[in-house]
């Protein structure tokens, strides 16, 4: 059974939260939670047979290839017949250090194909981080590329990898993964698993240690689809562009799942981000629906009306992810654009489930995240965990029994706090507007968001402690108007070490090198000490409340 989707009237948003029902979810499923389900047949098989076109991908020079949906079958079952031979079995995790390529799509839809579980490593990553990751999820393969090959000589206990190479014969002992895909057999019978089997492995940074593992079932197939259908609104006639990374959680659930269960095309550009490249394949691919973090939509707005110009009118909706989405996008994209711009709200623990809909008729204001999506109970919780009504702050939260679309059970082998007293805790600090909307007031602990990415504080600190010449180190966000926070750094030297812009130069280079290119401390203080609990707790708080002020002052 193919599910299709058609242009139509929007529905009403209290209607959609009335009538929400479990089944009717799962009705645009062609598997059974209970009984049997495979990601790759919901998000290719059942969709091929038609000749449609499933993706679009366009190298950094805007080279265009495009494949169907059969093409993505023929890849997934030779995909899943190396994973096999290389000894991958259901539940197995395989993970991919790989650029948005269709190889990436060849490995998650084989891995899913195999019954197997996808882990994302994004690009930018340094050894520190894939390490860690790694570690946590025990995987058995990594695929990637021969330009990322050499960060994973740097890891002990590095699983077998699989590589693509440019021209050049993979090292011995890698599997040549272009080679053994054209060898392959194109058939493999898509290994059936149950709603809670898992089919990725995500991982989330927190404020006291080192990222952690977020396993994501299949039943989340159903809150993926329902967000692509009621927040992104995405109809048959949409072009869908999502330029969001599929290294992490909005980038793989909606670049790259979302649309493909629905049936839709999606687009993957390998180039870096850059306004005019953004405007050209817009232009080009006749893109209607646009997905990202507003540090893209300032980016875009930054490079002037005349850029605009002749994408005007094209955009029938654009989405923002990430990052709370200030009122002046909002005005700028629809005097410049034609297009209206909603901010929707979600973690890697859950999906997006706060959004100004596109696809579900509400009134949307500025300023504010949206109301909850049908198939979520959103609440307000105050520090007792007592639910709070209209302007009062306190962390945004999920009522699990009352969320059949919610699928988060705790993170990776480790206790869950969030998840107490029968609500997930965001760590959000928000308030209910009197007409039901959510407005994002800040993070209740130290994770930072900039440029739409949650960057952990501790993940940062241990790299910077790991340089010869750091003793200690606090890492805060500081407010930026471009990245919504940037990563500041407060440093002691070590003995001998002096603090000079050379030096701090030096110590960027290296969070990049280890950690990852984009969560580097743009700034850096060297300081002689730290505020800290009398247990010795550095008070990263003090230090961001210093910095805002000096803000202020400026
Ligand atoms: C539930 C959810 O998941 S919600 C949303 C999730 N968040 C996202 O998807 C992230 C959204 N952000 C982005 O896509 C990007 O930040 C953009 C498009 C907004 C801006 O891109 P950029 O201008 O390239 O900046 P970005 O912050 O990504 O990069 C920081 C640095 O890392 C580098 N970098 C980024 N990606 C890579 C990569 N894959 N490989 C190597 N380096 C990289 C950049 O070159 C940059 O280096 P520089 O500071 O020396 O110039």
């Amino acid at each position: 059974m193919t599910q299709t989707i058609t242009a139509r009237a929007r529905p009403g948003y209290h209607d959609a939260v009335a009538r929400f029902s479990i089944h009717e979810a799962m009705a645009g499923l062609q598997g059974d939670l209970e009984t049997g389900l495979n990601a790759c047949v919901e998000c290719c098989d059942r969709h091929a047979g038609a000749g449609r076109v499933a993706l679009r991908c366009l190298t950094a020079d805007e080279e265009l290839t495009e494949y169907t949906f059969e093409d993505l079958r023929d890849l997934s079952a030779r995909a899943a017949n190396v994973f096999h031979a290389q000894g991958i079995r259901p539940g197995d995790v395989i993970a991919g250090l790989l650029p948005r390529r269709v190889e990436l799509v060849a490995t998650v839809l084989g891995a899913w194909r195999l019954g197997a579980v996808y882990q994302p490593l994004f690009t930018a990553f340094g050894p520190k981080a894939i390490e860690h990751r790694l570690a946590t999820s025990g995987a058995k393969l990594v695929v990637t590329i021969d330009g990322q090959r050499a960060k994973l000589d740097e890891i002990p206990g590095c699983p077998p990898v699989a590589v693509i190479g440019a021209d050049a014969a993979p090292a011995p002992g890698d599997v040549d993964f272009r080679a053994a895909l054209d060898a392959a057999s194109p058939e493999f019978d898509p290994v059936m698993r149950r709603g809670e089997d898992l089919f990725m492995m995500m991982s989330t940074s927190g404020t006291t240690g080192l990222p952690k593992g977020v396993p994501v079932p299949l039943r989340a197939l159903l809150a993926f689809g329902a967000y692509m259908r009621d927040a992104i609104g995405l109809n048959e006639t949409d072009t869908f562009w999502n330029i969001a990374d599929p290294g992490w959680a909005y980038g793989l659930y909606y670049a790259l799942t979302g649309p493909l269960l629905l049936g839709q095309p999606t687009i993957f550009y390998e180039g870096g981000f850059t306004a005019e490249s953004t405007y050209r394949i817009i232009d080009r691919l006749g893109v209607t629906s646009l997905a990202g973090s507003p540090t893209a939509f300032r980016l875009l707005i930054a490079a002037g009306t005349e850029a605009a110009e002749p994408v005007k009118g094209r955009l029938r909706v654009v989405s923002s992810a990430g990052e709370p989405l200030n009122p002046e996008i909002i005005r700028w994209f629809a005097e410049n654009l034609g297009a209206p711009i909603h901010d929707h709200y979600g973690q890697t623990e859950m999906g997006m489930c706060v959004n100004n809909h596109h696809g579900l008729e509400h009134p949307v204001r500025a300023g504010s995240s949206g109301l909850a999506m049908p198939g979520y109970r959103v609440v307000v919780l105050d520090d007792d965990g007592r639910e709070l009504g209209p302007n009062q702050p306190g962390v945004l939260a999920i009522d699990m029994a009352k969320s059949p679309l919610m699928w988060f059970s705790g993170y990776l082998n480790q206790a869950t706090p969030a998840l107490a007293g029968g609500y997930y805790r965001t760590g959000d600090s928000v308030e209910f507007e009197p007409d039901g909307s959510i407005s994002f007031i800040g993070r209740s602990d130290d994770v930072i968001t900039s440029s739409g990415y949650r960057i952990g504080p501790f993940d940062v600190e241990s790299a910077l402690i790991e340089h010869p010449a750091v003793v200690e180190a606090a890492v805060i966000g500081v407010p930026d108007p471009e990245r919504t926070e940037i990563v500041k750094a407060f440093v002691i030297l070590a003995k001998g070490f002096e603090g000079s812009e050379t030096l701090a130069e030096e110590l960027r280079a290296h969070v990049k090198k280890r950690l990852s290119a984009h969560a580097y401390p743009k700034l850096i203080d060297f300081v002689a000490d730290l505020p800290k609990t009398p247990s010795g707790k550095i008070q990263r708080f003090i230090l961001r409340k210093a910095e805002v002020e000096k803000q202020a002052q400026a």
